[in-house]
């Protein structure tokens, strides 16, 4: 295989700039107007990419593909390739009900994560997802995981309890919520109760 060292970096640099600008935007509405430096820690201290390969299966009912789960990021940036196979849960469905995230040429599906869930006491909601692994087709996805840096605190940011909002989640650690996540096999969004103030 090719060693694609070079392209993924150059990619994950590029990707900054719009990473950068997607949270300007949504932080603003969270009344956080300025993004010092511990606030870019809390929010992309962590940055990284993955690549997800699927390989065809005959019997795509049989197998997982990725399990329901939202990610643990601030936000998700992911380039798919052109099979199809990601479904997202509408949201508040009691019965479960998917969508499917149709592929399209040069654009980029963003996920919202648990920590700007958190962060906004709830406001921004993660996007519960899946994928399905396709009958004929190999498939290939490449996220890039917006996470904040381990050691930094998240919880909803006081700007955005300043109208006497109750916090509706803990300020936690982020390497341990990170840990109580992958302790766990996926399970829907799960994972955010941790955080919960119950
Ligand atoms: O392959 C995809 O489209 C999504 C993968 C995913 O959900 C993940 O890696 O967290
Ligand atoms: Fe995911």
């Amino acid at each position: 295989m090719k060693n694609i060292r070079k392209e993924a970096i150059e990619y994950m640099k590029r990707a900054e700039i719009l990473i950068k600008r997607l949270l300007q935007v949504l932080l603003k509405r969270l009344n956080v107007k300025d993004i010092d430096k511990e606030m870019e820690h809390m929010l992309m201290g962590a940055t990284r990419l993955n690549f997800n390969y699927y390989p065809k299966c005959p019997n795509p009912e049989l197998t997982a593909g990725v399990g329901r789960h939202s990610d643990i990021s601030t936000i998700t940036i992911l380039l798919q390739d052109d099979s199809g196979g990601l479904y997202v849960r509408r949201e508040g469905s009691e019965a479960d009900s998917w969508i499917h995230v149709p592929p399209v040429t040069d654009a980029l599906v963003i996920n919202v994560g648990d920590v700007l869930q958190i962060m906004s006491n709830g406001l921004y909601k993660s996007v519960e997802h899946r994928v399905l692994p396709n009958k004929n087709k190999n498939r290939i996805s490449i996220p890039i995981f917006v996470n904040p840096g381990p050691d930094a605190i998240i919880g909803p940011q006081p700007q955005v309890l300043e109208t006497g909002e109750k916090p509706r989640y803990k300020q936690v650690l982020y390497s341990d919520y990170f840990n109580h996540f992958f302790s766990k096999p996926h399970d829907g969004k799960k994972a955010i109760e941790f955080a919960k103030i119950l």
